[in-house]
Formats: C-alpha cells, sequence, structure tokens
C-alpha cells in the first residue's frame, strides 16, 4: 500500500461503510451488491484480454462471448430484477457498451411496455433466453428525430411529386395489406435506412423498427413493428433485408452499431405491437389513448441514464483523486518536500467540485429512477396525467447531467496530467464511451426544448391563476423580479436559502424565453418562427445572474473555505463510492495506491513490446545495411530480396 494514500485513509474524519450504505440505499443493498460483483470478477468465464491491445474484431468477439456467457449465468443463479441484471452488466463489461446492450436495455422493455400478452408469449419469452435477439431501430440516415403523431402531410404517395411533400413522407414505411394479412415494409430512399442501432450490425436476428403505419389510405405516424432480419438457425440476412454494420467510431467499439434497409419485407400483422395502438383485420386503426406511449422506451432510457452521468463521474473523480494524493511535483516552499498535487488548490478547485457533483448526481439518478417507476405505474394502471412532467424532467435531466459529465471527465483526464493520457488510466475510454450520451435517446439541446416546452406550458398555467404541483410548483409561488428590483438576501451558508434563489433564477429564465416568444410573434407571425427565434433563451441559462458583486465574492470565498473543509476527506469519500480495482480497471486509480510499478507492468504488454525488433523496422535496417535512400526508396519492395 502506498503510504501517502494509507495517511488519507488514516486522516478522515467518517466511516466509510455508513456513506457506502447510503449511496447503496441500506447495508443489505450493498451487501447483495458486492455479492453480485464477487460472482462476476471472481468467475474465471469473465476472464479477458485486455480491449485496449486487441482489435475491434477482436474486441467484439471477446464481448459476445461474455456477453453469452452472461446471460447463461444470469439464469443459473436466477437473476431477473433489471437493478441486479444492469449491476451484473456492468461489472462483466466495466466502462463498455456491448452488444447486447439494445436487447437488454431497450427491445425487451419496448415489449414489457407496448406488447400484448399474447405477444409476450411469442417474443418476450424467447428473447429472454435469448433464442431472439433483439435491437430497437428508430434513427435513419436522415433523421433522428420523429414525430409520434400523424401530420397532415404525412402520405404514401410515390416520390413523383416530391414539392408536395415533407421529409415525413421519405420515412420507412409499413403498409397493411388486408389481402395477406400482412404488414409490407419498405425504406423508399436513401436516406431512410436505419442508421445506429447497437446490435444490428452482426448480432441480432430481430429488430423494433420504428415505421410510419398506412392503412385504408391513410397514414397514422410512427409506430413500431417486431421484425424478423436473420434466419433463427443460419443467421443469414432475411430475404428484403439488408444489414451490416456501419463501421468504426469514436468509441463504442465493441458495438456493432448497424444499418438497415427494408426492401418489400413482408411481416404479419400482429407483429406490430398493439397494446395501445391496434390495426384490425379489416385495416381500421385504432388510436391509442396517448401517442406519446410510443417513445415510452425512450424516456425508461433517458431516466437510466440520469444515474449513468453520476458513476461516470464516480469513476472519473476516484481515478484523479487517489492519483492526485500519491502524486508528488514541484515544491510549494523551496528545500521543503514536493507535495502531493492534491494539495495544490487549483487542482482541488478542479475535483472537488467534480466530487460534490457525482455526490449530487448520484441522489437525482435516485430521484428520477423513483419518479420514472412511480409514473410507469401509473401508465399501467391507466392514469396518463404524470407523463408531461415525466417527459420533461427525464428529457432534461438527461441533457443537463450528461452535458456536465462529460465536461468533467475530461477535467479529470488532464488533472492526471500524461499519465491522464494514456489509456492505462481509463479516464480516455470513460470519456468516449460516455459522451454519446448526450446525443443518444435525445440529442441534448433538441432534449432541452422539450423541457422549454413544458416550462412555458406550466408558466401560463401559473400566469393564469392554477395552482401548479410537482417539480414547477415553484412557478405559481414566485413572481419573477426585473433585474432592476435588485438583488434577493442571500445566505450561502443555508442550502434553502440557495434553493429560494435557484428558483427564482428559474422563474426568470422561463419568464425571459416567454417574453422573447411574444416579442417574437408579433415579428414574425408564426408560433414556429418564434419559437425558433427564441431557442436561445429556451436552452441557455441567462448570464445574468441573480448575485450582487459583494455576494458573487461571498462565494468566492466560501469556496476556498470547502476546499480546506474537504481535503482531509477527499480520497475516503472517493473510497466511499466502492469501486472495486477490477470494475475501475484503472492503473492511476488503483485502491493502494501503487501507480508507478503497475504502469511500467502494463506498458510491457503493450504488442509492440513482443519483439525487440518489429517486423516493420527489418527494412530500415535493410535500408541502413545498403545505404540506400534518396532515389532509390521507391523501389524498396525489390530490396528486401537483395540481402
Ligand atoms: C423479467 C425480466 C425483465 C427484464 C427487463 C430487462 C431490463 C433490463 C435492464 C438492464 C439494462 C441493461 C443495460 C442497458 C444499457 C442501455 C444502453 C442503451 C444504449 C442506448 C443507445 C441509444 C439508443 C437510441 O438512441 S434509440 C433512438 C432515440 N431517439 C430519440 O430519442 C429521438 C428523439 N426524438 C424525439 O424524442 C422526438 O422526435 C421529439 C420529442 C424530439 C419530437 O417529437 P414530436 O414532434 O412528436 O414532438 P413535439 O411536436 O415536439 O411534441 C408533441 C407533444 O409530445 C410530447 N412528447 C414528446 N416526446 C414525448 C415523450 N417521450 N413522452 C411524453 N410526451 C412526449 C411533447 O412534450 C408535446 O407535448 P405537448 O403537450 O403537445 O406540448
Ligand atoms: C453511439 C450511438 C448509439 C446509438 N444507438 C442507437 C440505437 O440503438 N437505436 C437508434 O435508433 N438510434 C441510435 N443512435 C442514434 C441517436 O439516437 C441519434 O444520433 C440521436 O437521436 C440524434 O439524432 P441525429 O443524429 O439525427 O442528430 P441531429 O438531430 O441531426 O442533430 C444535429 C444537430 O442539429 C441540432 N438540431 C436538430 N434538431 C433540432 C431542433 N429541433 N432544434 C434545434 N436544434 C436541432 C442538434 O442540436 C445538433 O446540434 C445512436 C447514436 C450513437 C452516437
Amino acid at each position: 500500500m502506498n503510504p501517502d494514500i494509507v495517511k488519507e485513509r488514516q486522516n478522515a474524519t467518517f466511516n466509510v461503510e455508513k456513506l457506502t450504505n447510503i449511496l447503496d440505499g441500506s447495508p443489505e443493498k450493498t451487501r447483495r451488491r458486492r455479492e453480485i460483483e464477487s460472482m462476476v470478477l471472481n468467475d474465471p468465464d469473465f476472464q479477458e484480454q485486455d480491449p485496449n491491445f486487441l482489435s475491434r474484431s477482436e474486441r467484439y468477439d471477446q464481448a459476445v462471448r461474455k456477453s453469452a456467457q452472461m446471460i447463461l449465468k444470469l439464469r443459473e443463479f436466477g437473476i431477473s430484477d433489471p437493478d441486479e441484471i444492469y449491476y451484473y452488466k456492468n461489472c462483466v463489461h466495466p466502462d463498455r457498451p456491448e452488444p447486447l446492450d439494445l436487447h437488454l436495455g431497450m427491445f425487451l422493455p419496448t415489449l414489457l411496455n407496448q406488447a400484448t400478452p399474447e405477444q409476450m408469449d411469442r417474443f418476450f419469452t424467447p428473447a429472454w433466453n435469448l433464442q431472439i435477439i433483439g435491437t430497437y431501430a428508430q434513427t435513419e440516415m436522415g433523421h433522428g428525430w420523429w414525430r409520434c403523431s400523424q401530420r397532415a402531410s404525412c402520405s404514401a404517395t410515390t416520390p413523383t411529386v416530391l414539392p408536395a411533400l415533407t421529409s415525413e413522407d421519405w420515412r420507412p414505411q409499413a403498409t397493411f395489406d388486408p389481402a395477406t394479412q400482412e404488414f409490407v415494409l419498405n425504406s423508399p430512399t436513401i436516406s431512410s435506412i436505419k442508421w445506429w442501432p447497437g446490435g444490428l450490425g452482426k448480432t441480432s436476428n430481430h429488430a423494433i423498427v420504428l415505421a410510419q403505419l398506412h392503412t385504408q389510405g391513410n397514414c397514422h405516424g410512427l409506430h413500431a413493428f417486431i421484425v424478423p432480419i436473420r434466419d433463427m438457425d443460419t443467421h443469414v440476412p432475411l430475404p428484403g433485408i439488408v444489414v451490416g454494420d456501419i463501421g468504426p467510431k469514436f468509441g463504442f467499439s465493441e458495438v456493432d452499431n448497424g444499418f438497415l434497409k427494408l426492401e418489400n419485407v413482408r411481416i404479419p400483422l400482429d407483429n406490430m405491437l398493439m397494446k395501445y395502438a391496434k390495426v384490425e383485420p379489416d385495416g381500421t386503426y385504432v388510436k391509442p389513448p396517448s401517442a406519446k406511449l410510443t417513445y415510452g422506451t425512450m424516456v425508461f432510457i433517458r431516466s437510466m441514464i440520469v444515474g449513468q452521468s453520476a458513476l461516470a463521474l464516480a469513476k472519473s473523480c476516484t481515478i484523479a483523486i487517489r492519483y492526485s494524493a500519491v502524486r508528488h511535483q514541484s515544491e510549494l516552499k523551496p528545500g521543503e518536500p514536493e507535495p502531493q498535487i492534491l494539495n495544490f488548490q487549483t487542482q482541488q478547485h478542479k475535483l472537488f467540485p467534480v466530487l460534490a457533483t457525482a455526490y449530487a448526481f448520484t441522489f437525482v439518478g435516485q430521484y428520477m429512477k423513483q419518479t420514472y417507476n412511480r409514473i410507469s405505474g401509473d401508465i399501467h394502471e391507466g392514469d396518463y396525467s404524470g407523463l408531461p412532467e415525466l417527459h420533461a424532467l427525464s428529457a432534461g435531466l438527461k441533457a443537463f447531467t450528461t452535458w456536465a459529465a462529460n465536461g468533467a471527465i475530461e477535467v479529470c483526464r488532464m488533472s492526471c496530467g500524461g499519465h491522464g493520457y494514456s489509456r492505462s488510466s481509463a479516464l480516455p475510454d470513460i470519456y468516449v464511451e460516455f459522451t454519446p450520451t448526450c446525443t443518444y435517446e435525445g440529442e441534448n439541446t433538441v432534449m432541452m426544448l422539450q423541457t422549454a416546452r413544458y416550462l412555458l406550458k406550466s408558466y401560463s398555467q401559473a400566469r393564469g391563476g392554477q395552482q401548479l404541483q410537482g417539480s414547477v410548483s415553484y412557478l405559481s409561488r414566485l413572481q419573477p423580479q426585473p433585474v432592476s428590483a435588485g438583488v434577493p438576501p442571500l445566505n450561502i451558508q443555508d442550502l434553502a436559502s440557495l434553493v429560494q434563489v435557484y428558483q427564482l433564477r428559474a422563474a426568470n429564465l422561463v419568464e425571459l424565453a416567454a417574453t422573447s416568444i411574444q416579442q417574437e410573434l408579433q415579428l414574425r407571425h408564426s408560433q414556429e418562427d418564434a419559437w425558433n427565434s427564441s431557442a436561445i433563451d429556451l436552452v441557455r441559462a441567462s448570464d445574468a445572474g441573480l448575485l450582487s458583486v459583494p455576494q458573487a465574492l461571498q462565494v468566492s470565498a466560501h469556496i476556498k473555505e470547502l476546499l480546506i473543509q474537504l481535503r482531509p476527506n477527499a480520497v475516503a469519500l472517493v473510497d466511499a463510492f466502492d469501486l472495486n480495482d477490477k470494475k475501475l480497471n484503472s492503473v492511476l486509480g488503483r485502491y493502494d495506491g501503487n501507480v508507478y510499478e503497475h504502469l511500467f507492468e502494463w506498458a510491457r504488454h503493450s504488442p509492440l513490446n513482443a519483439s525487440e525488433v518489429p517486423p516493420a523496422l527489418t527494412i530500415i535496417v535493410i535500408i541502413k545495411h545498403n545505404q540506400l535512400i534518396g532515389s532509390f526508396f521507391p523501389r524498396s519492395t525489390s530490396l528486401s530480396t537483395s540481402t
């Protein structure tokens, strides 16, 4: 154990185990989490080669092998609680998305939420047993954006009358053919080819495909269809299915994100998910109680991503803070030993806010999950009243927490200096695997605009005298104040006072956006144009804060005090996240702090070190021997035979 890190733990002023129990929810939950963790981490079937030293295809193969083992073990150990599945999966594939994520995270949940009992028997049971492997295909090459309900322009005609049609007409179509009781699915244009779905490229044999429903000559907007894409025995693509991998990406190397072109693919009537909307055998369309129910799985994942932001931050600051406790640099005072870099105020100012945010997001993630479970329970009982708030909250928190975490991971990486750039630190991987959360499940700006839409509606209800409930109740209670009204009193030591100032600021910003829309409406006479011209106000918090200059200085001084208070407990606070070394997989973030010897050991495994003279360098040796440089170089291929 590194002596610095031992000393850090001795100096801590609280019981780490108790805090871990609070983060987990209870001592029993901590015990169970550790039990699951040891099932995976001590299981030889999950041994792996360090993916940093593998090619993409090797990474994919290794991930598929581990995922298949995972499904067998989940079954063997009878693990079926979604939280426990999620936890088990995160231990099997720490920090890395894997080919079955979409199957577990979106295919199964969409069936649970939108399939009829008959469809549950036909699809969910085999999917749970991994006979059916599914993905969720919404995004297309030309559009990530969909409308859940029918628009007047939605048409089933061919592209000969292009000017009269909108982009929605060129999305994938599912046209009901009553003669055969089948839907015929087509991707009418290149841009309507499904693009991005995880596990689609090579792994899945079924896809939930989102397409425009056409029946009896009418278009009814976006609906979900279960489409078999590969033969269940041979895994070869079925007729009319053009499918494959979209190629290497920034990260997600283990995942076969794919493309899918549908060419007159026929599926039976009862492959449309019909818990809510229905098509009768004669083609009659039965409306769902709410068109937005089609988007239910996205709300589920958005809610889950809030907790993922917390986990990514917890990992990043554990690595950076432990490393900062064992790394020594420079001299604070001439002649004295080099201090731990964690003693530099600037290092604390980088890392302690990240630590605080990791804690805050952990609790926000728990709140989001509880809210999701409560409101989706109501929805299952037929009460849809909570849906708008759930949508606005999950969209807004998904965007806010992923943006914040995305930036903070990079702060942690840079705070580790050069070693943060090495893949051995794990920080580059955490970043590349996390950053697409800002894009997928709804691009963040688009999600913020959805939340803004809800806030503006709530604002106008509050101005109309309604008493609002839930997360927007502050809009009923607070009267937005013009900046000229002066600054509100603030006690920065008092949480209630801080919350009040935040609420007032939020109310002011909503008012600002509403005013902008009103002004734009007078100029542009179209609600949509006025909305777009006010989008910056809608999305971005304005620069006008509510604090006076002396208050802002007071905050700054208080932050410095807090840094000093936190310093002795910094390592203990990250220890409380209880991230096992194998799960963290970071040379810099090791629990024992023995960084340098393991950094050296790790580097020796680099494939480039497999031989002292890599084969490619033999050409240099040959060139040297023959003293062949300059004009001879282009003919070097024939030179190798000359020695
Ligand atoms: C027994 C065992 C059980 C086992 C279960 C298994 C569980 C196991 C769990 C274990 C988990 C394992 C691991 C999981 C890991 C998961 C990793 C996942 C990786 C994810 C990869 C990414 C996948 C994707 O990206 S999928 C594609 C996502 N795409 C999007 O998100 C597109 C975004 N676009 C949209 O949402 C829409 O197009 C939108 C909202 C931008 C515009 O739509 P529309 O035009 O219809 O809206 P508006 O006109 O603006 O509004 C109309 C109206 O509707 C309201 N509204 C919009 N959306 C919603 C919604 N979602 N819900 C409710 N309401 C909505 C909107 O507010 C408007 O309301 P008004 O009242 O009219 O104002
Ligand atoms: C790693 C990864 C995995 C994915 N997995 C899946 C999957 O499994 N299944 C699936 O269906 N999809 C998947 N996706 C696709 C993902 O859901 C989409 O990329 C995402 O919804 C964003 O859509 P887009 O790419 O069309 O972005 P765009 O909407 O084209 O966004 C580009 C820019 O335009 C701006 N913009 C767009 N619309 C508006 C607007 N109305 N107002 C203001 N600004 C706007 C955005 O803010 C952004 O800056 C995945 C994507 C990634 C990166």
